[in-house]
């Protein structure tokens, strides 16, 4: 019998490569009538690298082209990381499937050969562009210098082993799906830096049209919830690109819980909250939490 077949896109980094492969490899095993073909994009976030996300503007700089290809028909479905998707889902590209989630911690990154040196109180250039680790090292190592960074993980390691940065902060998912978990040096708790909302999960995005049935299988119920608490509370809050926010929920039985970090622009204050409810209530645990932390509630 004839196979049906799937073009499945994904950006050409290293990771996202790696990524795209991890979830067609699952697909597959649950579907041997299924004929899957991976296609690659450079993506506007890939191209600009001399300036900061926030500062490009717009939102989906790493899904841009993929969703021109969805909607033109070329690709069937793309596979990103979640952390990277707008909080505005277009209706004509739904996400039809969250991957099991990986690791959803920070890690931090020595150059080659350097030992952890325990504080990072002492460093003059830890490479994160991101606010909310900016903030969440400031918290822990008053004393520590942030220089930012850009560019794929790859560029990135190579720019700490020749001596630009002291240390990086990276998503633990990402090396470990790249294969560099031996670059590890420490992990951050969840309590120590609060994720990234959808840090370690991939989605799934398909054409409104296709037939998604396929994907039952590489669709990870507790995942898709907590995603879902994250996303509500990062939309909730308006998610500006470039003020500190954070979220992470875990699921344990019928219950999530939902940390969420949050900047308060006007007293440049930020607290750290937690709610706990049911796990079909993902959505309206993001909201309910974002509007007590928006209004200094707790
Ligand atoms: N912002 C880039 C990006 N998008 C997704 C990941 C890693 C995988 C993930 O967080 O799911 C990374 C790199 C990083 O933050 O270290």
């Amino acid at each position: 019998m004839e196979k049906r077949k799937i073009i499945v896109g994904s950006r050409d980094s290293v990771l996202a490569v790696a990524q795209t492969k991890l979830v067609m490899e699952a697909i597959r095993r649950a579907n041997p009538g299924i004929e899957l073909e991976l296609v690659t994009r450079k993506t506007t976030g890939d191209m600009i690298l001399d300036k900061t996300l926030d500062k490009i503007g717009g939102k989906g700089l790493f899904v841009k082209e993929l969703d021109q290809g969805l909607l033109a028909g070329e690709i069937d479905i793309a596979v990103h990381s979640l952390k990277d998707m707008p909080m505005e889902e277009n209706p004509e590209l739904p996400i039809a499937a969250f991957f099991m989630r990986g690791d959803p911690r920070d890690v931090l990154v020595m150059p080659a050969g350097q030992k952890d040196p325990g504080t990072l109180d002492g460093m003059d250039a830890i490479g994160t562009s991101s606010a909310r680790r900016q903030l969440q090292i400031r918290d822990m190592y008053p004393e520590a210098g942030l220089k930012s960074i850009r560019g794929n993980i790859i560029t990135r390691l190579d720019k700490l082993d020749r001596g630009e940065y002291s240390a990086l902060v990276l998503a633990a998912s990402g090396l470990m799906r790249a294969g560099l978990e031996d670059r590890i040096s420490r992990y951050f708790s969840p309590e120590e830096m609060v994720p990234a909302a959808g840090q370690g999960i991939l989605a799934v995005q398909a054409r409104r049209d296709l037939d998604v049935s396929f994907l039952e299988a590489v669709n990870d119920r507790n995942t898709a919830f907590a995603a879902e608490a994250e996303r509500s509370f990062v939309a909730a809050l308006d998610g500006g690109c470039s003020s500190p926010i954070a979220a992470y929920a875990t699921v344990d039985g019928e219950k999530l819980k939902l940390t969420g970090l949050y900047f308060n622009e006007d007293t440049k204050e930020h607290l750290v909250d937690s709610i706990t409810g049911d796990r079909t209530e993902a959505k309206q645990l993001g909201q309910v939490l974002a509007v007590r932390m928006k209004g200094g509630l707790s």
